[in-house]
């Protein structure tokens, strides 16, 4: 059974529309990834199956339960982390972790959670002297400390340093061993890739496209470039005529397989050297500014 089913869901502000009939399933111990520009809706989708926000129509089942009516049986089901939760500055790391914990009928260690989310050494250290990066992470714990079976992740990593995001994704990665099912929203592309199993691109309230990172790529139709060094010598025929910029040449290609084929068995045959050689597929990056490009901000009914 899906964890979090989606049907045709609305919600309107006044005359915007934020979400617009949208329909989505989340599989059980799945990770998705909400993905659109700002104001595309996602805040708006996520806040309704969290139960804190209401809809105007379609239905919504999560864990169960119609996250509307759920109520504190359905609360202690789910963990949330907020994008800028507001702390209580004087209390210590492990004071707020434990207080959280002690919420739930079956949450975890707070002194491993702490060391899992890389604050073992903050520990006793006071909220307010935590770094915009600590505070992440200190969110991410005590999204965690209910054990919940499904978390709802709202751009976790903003504000991490580079290695800080690994450790994150390593940590979500983490969970997903665990069965935790997560719901994310993200403006990483990358993390998005990285992270999750499906992934839907959500702009104007509706759902563009929904798929594993790979559907959405292969579907694309979007080119594979190879890019070279320039090399000395008349290049063999290829797919499409290679750009040339400065000393690097970029061939966007239409057959990727044969003209890398062609290019480096020329280099072969005749001892050139294709320095840099690099075949780059579309990346999930690629494929949502296409999509959410093409698509005008106001859908035509
Ligand atoms: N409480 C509100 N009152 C009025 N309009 C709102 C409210 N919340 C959101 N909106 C509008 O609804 C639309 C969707 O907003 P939402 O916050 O769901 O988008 P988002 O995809 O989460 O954006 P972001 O990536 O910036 O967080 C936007 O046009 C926004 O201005």
């Amino acid at each position: 059974m899906a964890t979090i089913e989606v049907r045709d869901l609305a919600r309107a502000y006044g005359p915007v529309r934020a979400v617009d009939g949208i329909s989505f399933s989340v599989g059980d111990g799945e990770i998705f990834a909400l993905l659109g520009p700002n104001g595309a809706g996602k805040t708006t989708t996520v806040e309704i199956l969290e139960g804190y926000r209401t809809r105007d129509s379609g239905t919504v089942r999560v864990l169960g339960y119609d996250p509307a009516t759920g109520g504190p049986a359905y609360r202690s089901r789910i963990g949330v982390v907020l994008q800028s939760a507001g702390f209580e500055e004087e209390f210590t790391v492990r004071e707020l972790v434990r207080l959280q914990a002690s919420l739930f009928p079956r949450g975890h260690d707070p002194d491993e959670l702490i060391a899992l989310v890389g604050l073992g050494d903050k520990s006793g250290a006071r909220v307010k002297g935590l770094s915009g990066g600590q505070r992440r992470r200190l969110d991410l714990a005590l999204g965690l400390a209910g054990a919940p079976e499904l978390l709802f992740l709202d751009e976790p990593t903003t504000g991490f340093d580079p290695a800080a995001r690994h450790r994150a994704w390593q940590l979500v990665a983490g969970l997903r061993e665990l069965g935790t099912t997560i719901l994310l929203t993200t403006h990483y592309l990358e993390e998005a890739q990285q992270l999750a199993d499906r992934v839907a691109v959500m702009r104007g309230g509706r759902l563009l496209a929904t798929g594993t990172p790979e559907d959405l790529r292969a579907g694309s139709k979007l080119p594979t470039v190879i890019s070279f060094g320039l090399p000395a010598g008349d290049l063999p025929a290829l797919s499409a005529a290679p750009e040339v910029t400065g000393t690097t040449v970029r061939v966007v290609s239409r057959d990727p397989v044969a003209d890398a084929w062609r290019l480096t068995g020329w280099a072969r045959e005749h001892d050139i050297a294709l320095p840099d050689f690099t075949v780059s597929p579309p990346t999930l990056e690629d494929v949502y500014l296409a999509l959410t490009e093409e698509t005008s901000d106001e859908p035509a009914d």
